[in-house]
């Protein structure tokens, strides 16, 4: 298929993003402008400048830019902003379901008040779901690299928003923090009806996938990749329908693949693992979910019928009702009826 072909095909899906932290949404000319409102320098002197430093070598070194950048945001109104301007790009990429991370230590750790964090993401995702329909769930994640007593601090902090969240996740420096460090927290958090997932096998190993599963017993797997070291692991996944969110243009910039063509989504799909393609952290990694589906289609060769097969597990892996589910699902097949009668033609 050509460019522009491919590019309307994946512009017409109907899609859901399962795996964004909002704080990785931070554009760079958006951190100058609340920079600016805040009175905070920045350790660049343009935009040019600080983009020109997003070239990293591995997760640490993207992380440590991702802390920095978040530092500009102090009030309600610039998570407000941060996050609504989120919607407004992902709406223009026909993205109808949305589940966001936000790391509230990143904040909470510089003084900023966790009810100031999700006042202001929360308010932005319900006028996001007014004004352009996109559903949505929220998703706390505990930073691995702090300890467990700090997560548990943190869960304290989100009883009184309760009804707002969603589930917990573990995202952060994955090397060395493994997922047993956090046995306790997850338990808790399970306790008070949060759903459970956590970031496994992206730098760190088949084992914290295991881990994920057996000891913290998440219900879907943030990146994954590691899996296919392991033939049994992957047979588990695939019995259990267990997710994989996958960020092909995060992986290429944090070099978990060297080249997206040695990505390992087209044999997920061959294998029947529940996998899906979201975009991590579109500030920093060049691209939003429109983006993440061209350059793996281009890299992959990608079929019409793989594409719906990801657009349908996006749907199968989310946390929607049965019934949305269905609906969203039927609508996936109906766009690629009738893409492929017009092409047809
Ligand atoms: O890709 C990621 N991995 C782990 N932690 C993160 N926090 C933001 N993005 C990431
Ligand atoms: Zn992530």
């Amino acid at each position: 298929m050509n460019p522009s072909h491919l590019k309307e095909l994946i512009q017409g899906i109907p899609k859901t993003e399962l795996h964004l932290h909002i704080e990785g949404s931070l554009e760079a000319d958006l951190m100058f402008k609340i920079a600016r409102r805040n009175n905070i320098e920045l350790a660049y002197k343009s935009v040019e400048d600080l983009k020109k430093a997003y070239k990293f070598n591995n997760l640490q070194e993207f992380l440590d830019l991702y802390y920095l950048g978040a530092q500009v945001l102090l009030h309600e109104q610039d998570f407000f902003e941060l996050t609504y301007e989120y919607l407004k790009k992902v709406h223009q990429q026909n993205v109808v379901h949305v589940e966001v991370f936000f790391d509230p230590q990143t904040h909470t750790e510089r003084g900023v008040p966790f009810s100031m964090v999700i006042n202001g993401i929360y308010r932005a995702l319900k006028k996001g779901e007014q004004e352009y329909g996109i559903t949505f769930k929220l998703i706390m994640s505990y930073l691995r690299h702090l300890s467990e007593e700090a997560a548990f601090k943190t869960l304290e902090e989100s009883l009184p928003f309760k009804e707002w969240i969603d589930g917990v996740g573990l995202d952060s420096s994955e090397l060395g923090n493994p997922p047993s460090k956090f046995i306790n927290v997850f338990k808790a958090s399970a306790a008070q009806g949060y759903k459970l997932v956590a970031h496994a096998g992206e730098e760190g190993p088949k084992e914290y996938i295991y881990e994920a599963l057996d000891l913290l017993e998440v219900i879907r797997i943030d990146h994954g990749n590691r899996c296919v070291d392991d033939e049994i692991l992957v047979k588990r996944l695939v019995k259990e329908q267990i997710p994989l969110t996958l960020c092909p243009l995060s992986n290429l910039e944090l070099k978990v693949v060297q080249k997206l063509e040695d990505h390992p989504i087209a044999k997920m799909l061959d294998k029947g693992i529940l996998a899906t393609i979201h975009s991590d952290d579109p500030a920093y990694f060049g691209g939003y979910m429109n983006e993440n589906y061209y350059e793996t289609a281009k890299a992959l060769n990608l079929s019409t019928t793989q594409l719906k097969q990801l657009a349908i597990n996006g749907f199968k892996a989310s946390w929607l009702d049965q019934e949305a589910k269905e609906k969203h699902i039927e609508q996936v097949k109906e766009y690629f009826e009738t893409y492929s009668t017009t092409q047809l033609r």
